[in-house]
């Protein structure tokens, strides 16, 4: 029998740990921890995303502040935002919602927030902070994978932890918690040779690639744990889907533990967006 990792329980869990916490920063600081949030354009996937952060950072007890900019915003009138945001005491984090228009620059406005309100964890500072084993704001799906697994797994501590795609959000960032953990971490890619023996030999598999239902269940090992990251729209029978980046169904007889797509990773990024606002605030006020 596979244990099916409940996300959207587990982020409740901590919903409610961070609103506790929360309250308790108001009392000491009289002050609440703010997160404003920054969706350009009318991506419609972005867009739920967004109503569920904001959603959530009220459950939280946290300020919420949203920005919605029309998708012809020029760099500037972006820059000129973060900047305000960045001046502005009473802001604690700022998210600029990915994917942006084409036309404008991700790596420039990622490092144009200020490091201490990155509550992405995508600033350069920040990804060399948790690189060299100090980290502080981690990115947020990589953070919720790693509670989900800690759960989940008694020892992680020499583990072979197998992550399938290398992208700066995910698969990078989770590769580095992993070997903090002390597990034996390979990161696998599509150049890569022989990954499905790659991955039979993985104690951990984490599916960050963006492939709908690439692993299959001759890809793994009896035992072994599945978070899987993908979130793909597909059409069955004529109906859309969205599965993950694994098999589901077909990989349960070999897995000893696997979450859901959806109702795994996705509700744990916004979770864990509410701890790391609280982090950033706690920080900023020396605490
Ligand atoms: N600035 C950021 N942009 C993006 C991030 C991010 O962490 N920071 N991650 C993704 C999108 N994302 C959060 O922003 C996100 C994606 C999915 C979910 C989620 O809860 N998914 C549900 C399914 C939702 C549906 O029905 O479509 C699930 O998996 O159960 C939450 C957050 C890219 N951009
Ligand atoms: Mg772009």
């Amino acid at each position: 029998m596979t244990v099916m990792i409940d996300g959207k329980a587990l982020a409740d869990e901590i919903v409610q740990h961070v609103a506790h916490d929360v309250l308790a920063f108001k009392l000491k600081h009289k002050v609440t921890p703010a997160l404003a949030v920054v969706l350009v354009g009318e991506d419609p996937a972005s867009g739920v995303y967004v109503r569920n952060k904001i959603k959530r950072t009220e459950q939280s007890g946290l300020q919420s502040i949203a920005h919605y900019l029309p998708e012809n915003t020029t760099q500037s009138e972006l820059d000129e935002l973060i900047d305000q945001l960045n001046r502005d005491e009473s802001v604690h984090g700022i998210l600029v919602q990915l994917p942006l228009p084409a036309h404008l620059s991700e790596p420039r406005v990622i490092e144009a927030i200020t490091p201490a309100k990155d509550v992405d964890g995508f600033h350069p500072e920040n990804v060399g902070k948790l690189v060299t084993g100090q980290p502080v704001l981690v990115p947020c799906t990589p953070l919720g994978c790693m509670i989900m697994l800690k759960r989940q797994m008694d020892d992680l501590s020499g583990k072979h932890a197998v992550v399938i795609g290398r992208s700066n959000i995910v698969g990078k960032p989770i590769a580095n918690l992993l070997l903090q953990a002390d597990c034996t971490v390979t990161l696998v890619h599509s150049r890569t040779q022989n990954i499905e023996e790659i991955c039979r030999s993985a104690d951990i598999l984490v599916a960050a690639v963006g492939q709908p239902l690439m692993v299959k269940e001759h890809w793994l090992k009896p035992g072994v744990v599945v978070i899987d990251v993908g979130i793909n729209q597909i059409s069955l029978d004529g109906k859309r889907k969205l599965v993950g980046d694994v098999d589901f169904n077909g990989v349960l007889s070999k897995t000893a533990a696997i979450t859901p797509v959806p109702g795994g990773v996705g509700p744990m990024t916004i979770a864990c967006l509410m701890q790391n606002t609280l982090t950033a605030a706690q920080h900023q006020l020396g605490c």
